[in-house]
């Protein structure tokens, strides 16, 4: 059967409609019109004539005036790549000035900052991050502040202990307190500012309880400040016990400061190396505490420690991917995989590719950005949310600048009764990671600091070396080696 052809849509209007049409394409016109006119373009183009026919040479003049096109057409374009060239001379010149001196200027003043915290403090508190204490501690500081004068005293703080086992915990503090009086502490994560905690606190007041165990929740603040206090009341008469708060960056000396005041009065962060000065912050009468930018790893530390600790990847001179990749090695593959949800991997590559891909970090064309989730890996590690651990070393042997005399001496002056009990009753109250789900991680030992850049002191390695031996009992040998090895190669500094 002939099927019926399909009528054409008749464009007929109403009116009306016609009119609005033609009325809304005149306006636009007269807007073109005025917008055209604002920015000085003449109205009509003024038309080439040409030459013409009647004229004489008609050929040769038009020839000579295509060849003037193209001399000018040339020298245009000669000008454009002498810009561009003068412009990649430029940028290049800016790239090299700020990596040499930029950073450089920055650790310098980091590296100020700490000694004038250490001059100006009376007792030193180590913050050490629970997931890695042994990693998160510095010798060089440690005894940089035992040489110095007027007894100052030194205390060392695990932080985040919501991120580490219970048991593991336990055994760190023990390990721990054969050499310094040890506080464990989680600190608030979630203060904020000042005005905006005032308006908040009056809609939810109860706020913190429900939310105990989370980023609200301080635990073991009352515990530090009474055991400040009464060895303030014991030791100073007059002036203010001036506690300075060091340790490398992201441990959480930031957050210590703002839990027990109460309010934000320092910035923190996931990004490391957010402090950059001193500040002096006032808890009580008799205390006031020191924040401290982030002690500068020093070059020499093994790759691991470096992408935990140093300042070097945040500012993009080592390579994010890099850093990425060795911590993956240093950890047990399984326990990764269930953390970060993924299928088993060849290489650290492969991880960090499906990891991109799980959270959406694509580049143009779909490619997974690695780059990117190699960063969000870093910040895991040294953020706020990530549960990790290490073994506690089987023997503990005192490292080569602590002899038994000076352990006792920094003992001496604290109610550690008190400080016993208080610690019990913060980890009574902090909700900890299952042993299961939390990753084990092998750690590098102690991890060499910077406490002046600039020219090295040759009987320096000794010393380190000395008490590298000391402090890594559960071996690191190869640690030792390339610790030795890089120390050769690049010497900028002098241990203090
Ligand atoms: N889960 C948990 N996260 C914490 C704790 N303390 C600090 N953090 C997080 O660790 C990160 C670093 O904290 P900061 O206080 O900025 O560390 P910092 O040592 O002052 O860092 P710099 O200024 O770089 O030297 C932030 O994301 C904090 O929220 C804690 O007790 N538990």
């Amino acid at each position: 059967m002939k099927r019926p052809k399909l009528k054409k849509a008749s464009k007929r209007l109403s009116c009306s409609k016609r009119y609005k049409i033609k009325k809304k394409v005149r306006e636009h016109h007269r807007k073109l019109r005025k917008e055209a006119k604002k920015k000085g373009v003449s109205k009509r183009v003024k038309k080439d004539l040409g030459v013409p026919s009647s004229a004489p040479f008609k050929e040769e003049v038009l020839r000579e005036a295509e060849q003037r096109k193209l001399q000018i057409e040339e020298e245009k374009e000669r000008q454009r790549q002498a810009n561009k060239e003068e412009r990649a001379k430029k940028r290049k010149k800016e790239e090299a000035a700020s990596n040499e001196t930029g950073p450089q200027i920055q650790l310098d003043s980091f590296t100020v900052n700490l000694s004038q915290v250490i001059d100006a403090s009376d007792v030193i508190i180590e913050v050490l991050d629970a997931r890695d204490p042994q990693g998160s501690r510095c010798p060089q500081l440690e005894e940089a502040v035992l040489q110095r004068e007027g007894n100052k005293k030194i205390l060392l703080l695990l932080n985040k202990i919501d991120l580490v086992p219970k048991e593991n915990l336990e055994k760190w503090i023990g390990f721990l307190q054969k050499e310094f009086p040890v506080v464990a502490f989680k600190a608030s994560t979630l203060i904020q500012d000042k005005t905006l905690q005032a308006k908040k606190s009056r809609i939810v007041a109860s706020n913190d309880i429900l939310d105990k165990s989370r980023g609200v929740a301080c635990f073991g603040s009352s515990c530090l400040s009474d055991l400040l206090m009464s060895f303030a009341s014991k030791t100073q008469s007059e002036a203010k016990l001036k506690v300075g708060i060091v340790g490398f960056p992201n441990v959480g000396k930031s957050s210590l400061i703002n839990s027990m005041k109460g309010v934000l009065a320092c910035n923190a962060g996931v990004k490391r190396g957010i402090t950059k000065s001193m500040q002096e912050v006032h808890i009580s009468k008799n205390v006031k505490l020191i924040d401290s930018p982030g002690i500068v790893a020093s070059p020499t530390n093994p790759p691991a420690s470096m992408a935990l600790r140093s300042l070097q990847v945040e500012e993009g001179q080592d390579s994010v991917l890099e850093a990425a990749q060795t911590l993956l090695k240093q950890c047990d593959k399984t326990q990764v995989m269930l953390q970060y949800n993924v299928p088993d991997y060849r290489n650290s590559l492969e991880f960090l590719t499906m990891l991109a891909k799980k959270r959406g970090y694509l580049q143009k064309g779909g490619v997974p950005d690695t780059q990117q989730a190699a960063t969000t890996f870093l910040s895991d590690w040294t953020g706020a949310k990530l549960s990790y651990h290490c073994k506690v070393p089987g023997t503990h042997i005192l490292p080569v600048y602590l002899m038994d005399s000076v352990v006792a001496e920094m003992q001496n002056g604290w109610n550690l009764k008190r400080l016993k009990a208080g610690n019990e009753e913060t980890l009574n109250g902090v909700k900890f990671p299952n042993p299961a789900s939390s990753i084990s991680f092998i750690s590098k030992g102690p991890t060499s600091g910077l406490l002046s850049v600039s020219e090295e002191q040759p009987d320096a390695a000794n010393t380190v070396e000395e008490h590298n031996k000391e402090v890594t009992p559960d071996g690191g040998s190869a640690n030792r080696q390339s610790f030795l090895e890089m120390r050769t190669k690049t010497q900028i500094s002098k241990f203090l």
